[in-house]
């Protein structure tokens, strides 16, 4: 398909730079103008996405915002301006899309994807893109998406991390997949909590905005089945790959019907219910880890037995002398013969579930300092145990340990503290 007789003048010139590139050209710029994506939150996420899907030449984009722009807003959300507090959020981003390319249909929709209306929305997308900063929606937009047989471009940030990926259920992994259920309110800390870098929405909505013009077009490679992680702090990209869950039961089949999209009901809408930011979920089941966790560590296939465990579940790993099983553990703990229990996992981590007793000393704190490190001299030689989320990472705070303090009983806790909670 070569023909420019579908682009007007100014499109010509505008996409000009497109129509050059080698692998793109006429026939990407007219599915990107024959396209239409719905993309929910006019904020951090929301506006890069929004900028360069407009700007890129899609020719129909709804927004979904219920908001209205705030000073707060604008160190990220550089949609918005100065001039336009006070003003709707699609409002506000729907000029600037259309200063970008005044030939694009844009439909604001100044209100919140509930699930009483996420169907309806999301109807006729070609594409859906989830900017929105609170689970609930997350999980309306997902099972709607689900239901739909909608691909939908996930992405989320919380302080100097983000992550992204492309979702779509029966040709790939489905958000569920990852993150079977949400956390409950408060778990997890939001943007307006815990701070966000301004730019990282710009890095990763600009990755939405290329993951949903490479869907559209066809061009390369997409992000289903792939994890994105970006960490802007050491400048690291990581991914993680991703599989459906066979045992997952999926939305289509528990009936669940527009009432009980995302598991919340009708009348709790979802910017009312938002419990908290995106980022870090809570995955009910051994999953790849969420954003912030410095190492890389492979998903478990399959849930360990706890009971009787001689290697690590998750790696595959023997388990070695200094290792305990969380058995072993819990029956130290019960019998008081613990010197101290240490989470080197981030702080996130730590708040979103922990075991008893334990202080938090992150990993990348610990390489500096360990002071909070207790039981290290414990006078009756009672163990030291080291846990993160699966045993990678606590393994290297025990080696660390191991060197600076050599009389310490030190033990890393195998498949962390994913296997513990099973037990
Ligand atoms: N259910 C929803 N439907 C539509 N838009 C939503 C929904 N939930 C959240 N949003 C929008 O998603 C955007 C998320 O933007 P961002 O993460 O930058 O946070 P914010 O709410 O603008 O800022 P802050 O949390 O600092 O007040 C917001 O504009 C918000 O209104």
């Amino acid at each position: 398909m070569n023909d420019l007789s579908q682009f007007s003048r100014s499109q010509m010139e505008r996409f000009q730079r497109h129509f050059s590139l080698d692998g793109f050209g006429i026939e990407a710029q007219a599915k990107l103008l024959n396209s239409r994506v719905v993309v929910i939150g006019a904020g951090g996420l929301g506006a890069p996405i929004l900028t360069y899907l407009a700007a890129a030449g899609v020719g129909t984009i709804e927004v979904i915002d219920h908001d209205v722009v705030d000073r707060s807003n604008l160190h990220r959300q550089v949609i918005h301006s100065e001039g336009s507090i006070g003003e709707p959020k699609t409002a506000s981003a729907a000029a600037v899309m259309r200063g970008l390319h005044p030939e694009i249909v844009i439909h604001e929709h100044r209100e919140p994807i509930t699930a009483a209306n996420a169907l309806e929305l999301i109807n006729e997308a070609d594409i859906v893109v989830d900017g929105s900063d609170n689970f609930t929606t997350r999980y309306v937009v997902a099972d709607a998406c689900e239901i739909a047989d909608k691909p939908m471009v996930s992405g989320s940030i919380l302080r100097f991390a983000g992550q992204v990926s492309l979702f779509w259920a029966g040709h790939g992994p489905a958000y569920r997949d990852l993150y079977p259920e949400a956390p409950d309110a408060g778990e997890v800390p939001t943007c307006a909590q815990a701070g966000v870098l301004g730019v990282l929405p710009g890095v990763i909505g600009s990755i939405m905005a290329t993951e949903t013009i490479k869907f559209l077009t066809g061009i390369g490679e997409t992000l289903l089945g792939r994890v994105l992680i970006y960490d802007a702090l050491d400048a690291s990209f990581r991914e993680i790959s991703l599989h459906p869950d066979p045992e997952r039961v999926p939305v289509t089949s528990i009936g669940a019907d527009v009432a009980g999209l995302g598991g919340f009901s009708e009348d709790a809408p979802a910017a009312a219910a938002a419990p908290a930011a995106p980022v870090a979920q809570a995955p009910a089941a051994p999953a790849p880890d969420a954003v912030e966790q410095p190492e890389s560590e492979p998903a478990a296939d399959q849930p360990a037995d706890v009971e009787d465990l001689d290697f690590n579940p998750f790696t595959g790993d023997p388990k070695l002398a200094d290792e305990l099983t969380p058995k072993e553990l819990r029956e130290l703990i019960d019998a008081g013969a613990i010197g101290g229990i240490v989470d080197v996992r981030e702080p996130w981590e730590h708040q979103m579930g922990t075991i008893e007793g334990a202080v938090n000393v992150p990993l990348r704190d610990l390489w500096a300092d360990d002071a909070g490190v207790s039981g290290l001299e414990d006078d009756a030689g009672r163990p030291v145990v080291l846990y993160c989320k699966i045993g990678v990472r606590s393994r290297q705070a025990l080696e660390v340990l191991r060197q600076r303090h050599p009389q310490a009983q030190l033990r890393n806790l195998i498949g962390g503290y994913e296997l513990y909670r099973q037990l």
